[in-house]
């Protein structure tokens, strides 16, 4: 489903009176409801533009008939499962606010008061409906993007870092590392921290608008239902965009004109990557502006209403149009309408047999620029082309149920759903080869032969690719196998660290139970985020802050001593002679990434507290552990498949960020291996310490989608072949 994209003109304010009204809604037929927005050319009153949209709703337009109309109606998906994402845009003073959050009178109540409303109201009716077997719980996260930084709304702007929280991908979405997420019980909950968080949101006067959002803001309702043993989790997002301002009109000061530009940076940006989609361009800027990051339009699963926002006026007349020329784009935004998967409590880890697999979900991928290949102009432009190629590919090219169960392998690691190149047919794919290894099961399985599938090489007949694989593939085997023998379920990590992180991700996410030490400990995540980034004057401050929550812990305690004496000595010109804790991050983090799991993470001792707040990584990597047990999601399958030495080789090569390194891989040419530097010296610059550790991972990043990996992959091991 294309991105819904609905027009709103607000009324006269009381100073407007006597203005002159230029936008007017209208409809193709006389009687139906509005989906155009009318307005003169500026240059010839005469001649008039005329806007379509999905529905446009004039200045009589009330908040509950708006809700009713277009909010509504999605709750039963977002209770189905599918994520809902409704953003307001426009520009400052066109009633964004207004629409989102509204009035405190019951009228006048907003989007996002209804929506919570209509929520709690479904959860009591399904609760009811299933005799109390279903319980509904949701949780709230808040944050705004100010100056391009994101803050949490839930914490006080006294304990803000200046750079704000990170952001990161997982599982093809953006998160926010460090936000806080409340568990709000019901409307009355909802409307007190609501109320709390929106006073630590930016606002200030601007000449045009005296209550003027100076930041983006960005609610996240979490809905999870939870049976006897499963739970469903969606998620809506209501999104209140700054507007954009002419700074010609707004008489704005320093400050204002500061965030002006950011707010008008990232508006631009986000409507370069609508114009870009709707070209369907290979490049989509996303990642230009944390705003456009967030909102990802185009590569969310779900539903995605915008809300373009209007004052009828004159003074308007330019913004009006260049905001209804971008929103009138955003319509081609094709949005994948894609249910978040069920997760049951207890999935059994093990490979019992096809009927097990004829349900499981594909997984949500990472998407890659493939995705917006299918997006728009683009689409439209690969059927065409498709049409000629290919009258055996299915309509859709992101089928989401894999309900055929396959005779070979119980858990398959399908392809990126979305792809754009043309994939041959079955018999079998190296990726599902790669998601074969490491299952004990794969011992009674015939030899695969999906490289044998490709011609082998008359040159060298004395071994093939095919052989060599084989021959990896059964090694590994027999050491799961006898991993298995000794211990049935081997633990990813050792159980001590397990056991660590475990009392970690409860503490933070559980900070009610905690003494405050939650708290204490995002302080010491996020210590470690700017640290990680070499920013020690922040690091710093943060380990500083959750000092009162750890009194007396020696190795908070020496970690402050040893920062101070760092910046000490970077101010003096010095150079501290450098021991293993203070190795530069990115170093330590790519060495762990070659160590493997357990001993890379850190070299220090994970013990007691220091031991939990240590390496965020730990959290990340424990979460996705978990997540992999949960969903059984073959890419995690993946990406907990224990490396083989050529898929470390392939990512070694890959981490090198060496261009001409990369260039020896099958598949790369000099424009590919660059951008893929390029892309991955960006991550890096971001996040300080990154690197690729699995496969999984690699197919994620832009232009790695289709085979690239496969032909990589192969190409090394028909190179090793060669060389035998
Ligand atoms: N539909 C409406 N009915 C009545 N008043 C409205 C409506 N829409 C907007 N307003 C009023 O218009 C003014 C500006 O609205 P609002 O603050 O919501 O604009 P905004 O687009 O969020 O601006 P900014 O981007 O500067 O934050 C407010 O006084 C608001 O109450």
């Amino acid at each position: 489903m294309s991105v819904r994209v609905v027009a709103r003109i607000r009324p006269l304010l009381s100073k407007e009176m006597d203005k002159d009204i230029i936008v007017h809604a209208g409809s193709t037929d006389d009687g139906k409801p509005s989906t155009l927005v009318r307005i003169p050319s500026p240059k010839n009153e005469a001649e008039e533009f005329t806007f379509a949209f999905n529905s446009v709703y004039d200045m009589s337009t009330t908040q509950e008939e708006l809700f009713t109309a277009e909010v509504a109606p999605h709750l039963k998906s977002l209770f189905q499962g599918l994520d809902v994402t409704i953003f307001a845009y426009g520009v400052t003073g066109t009633g964004k606010t207004h629409t989102m959050r509204g009035g405190l009178k019951l009228a006048e109540r907003g989007v996002i008061p209804r929506l919570l409303s209509g929520v709690y109201r479904r959860a009591k009716k399904i609760a009811k409906d299933s005799n109390g077997e279903t319980t509904v719980s949701v949780a709230l996260s808040y944050y705004e993007i100010y100056n391009d930084k994101v803050f949490d709304l839930f914490e006080p702007p006294e304990i803000r870092t200046p750079s704000g929280l990170p952001l990161r991908e997982a599982y093809g979405k953006t998160v926010v590392v460090g936000l806080s997420e409340r568990p709000c019980e019901d409307l009355k909950d909802f409307e007190r921290l609501y109320i709390e968080a929106n006073n630590n949101r930016v606002t200030a006067a601007t000449k045009l608008n005296a209550h003027s959002s100076r930041s983006h803001a960005i609610l996240r309702v979490k809905v999870t239902q939870t049976t006897e043993n499963q739970t469903l989790e969606s998620i809506a997002s209501a999104i209140d965009l700054a507007g954009s301002e002419d700074n010609r009109r707004t008489d704005n000061g320093k400050e204002r004109l500061v965030e002006s530009a950011a707010i008008n940076k990232s508006l631009f940006v986000l409507s370069q990557c609508i114009d870009a989609i709707s070209r369907g361009d290979r490049r989509i800027p996303f990642r230009e502006s944390k705003m456009t990051r967030i909102l990802s339009l185009g590569q969310n699963n779900g539903i995605t209403i915008m809300i373009l926002n209007l004052a009828p006026i004159r003074s308007y007349h330019l913004d009006t149009l260049s905001s209804l020329n971008v929103s009138s784009r955003a319509k081609r935004i094709e949005v994948r309408e894609i249910e978040n998967e069920i997760v049951y409590k207890q999935v059994p880890r093990t490979n019992t047999g096809s009927s097990s697999t004829s349900m499981i979900r594909q997984p949500l991928r990472p998407l890659t620029n493939a995705h917006n290949v299918h997006s728009g102009a683009i689409a439209a432009k690969e059927k065409e082309k498709e049409k000629t190629t290919a009258a055996d590919r299915p309509v859709k090219a992101f089928n989401v149920y894999t309900d055929r169960s396959k005779p070979v392998t119980a858990i398959v690691a399908p392809r990126p759903a979305n792809t754009a190149v043309k994939r041959s047919p079955p018999p079998k794919r190296a990726s599902e080869l790669e998601s074969c290894i490491g299952k004990p099961s794969k011992l009674t399985r015939p030899t695969p032969i999906a490289l044998s599938a490709k011609p082998s090489q008359p040159s060298q007949p004395s071994i093939s690719a095919a052989q060599i694989e084989a021959m990896v593939e059964k090694k590994v085997s027999e050491i799961l196998a006898s991993r298995t023998q000794a211990a049935p379920e081997p633990p990813e990590i050792s159980d001590a660290v397990q056991r660590r992180l475990e009392a970690l991700e409860r503490r933070i996410e559980d900070g009610k139970h905690d003494d405050g030490k939650s708290d204490g400990l995002r302080f010491l995540l996020m210590a470690r985020q700017h640290k990680e980034r070499g920013e020690d004057a922040s690091a710093l401050k943060m380990y500083e802050m959750a000092l009162p929550f750890f009194p007396g812990q020696v190795k908070l305690l020496a970690k402050i001593e040893r920062l101070k004496d760092k910046m000490i000595a970077k101010r003096e010109g010095r150079e501290l002679i450098s021991d293993d804790a203070e190795e530069r991050p990115s170093e330590r983090r790519r060495k762990a990434c070659r160590q493997g799991d357990d001993e890379g993470y850190d070299a220090e001792d994970y013990d007691g507290t220091e031991a939990d707040v240590e390496d965020e990584d730990f959290v990340r990597s424990r979460k996705k552990s978990k997540k992999s047990k949960l969903l059984v999601k073959p890419d995690v399958v993946l990406d907990d498949a224990p490396l083989t030495p050529h898929m470390q080789q392939l990512l070694d090569i890959i981490n090198s960020r060496d261009a001409n390194a990369i260039m020896g891989l099958q598949g790369f040419g000099p424009k590919k291996a660059r951008d893929l530097v390029e892309y991955l010296d960006s991550r890096v610059e971001e996040d300080g310490a990154w690197c690729i550790e699995t496969l999984a991972q690699l197919r994620a990043v832009p232009g790695m989608g289709g085979r690239a990996v496969e032909r990589a992959y192969e190409g090394l091991i028909q190179t090793v072949g060669r060389a035998l």
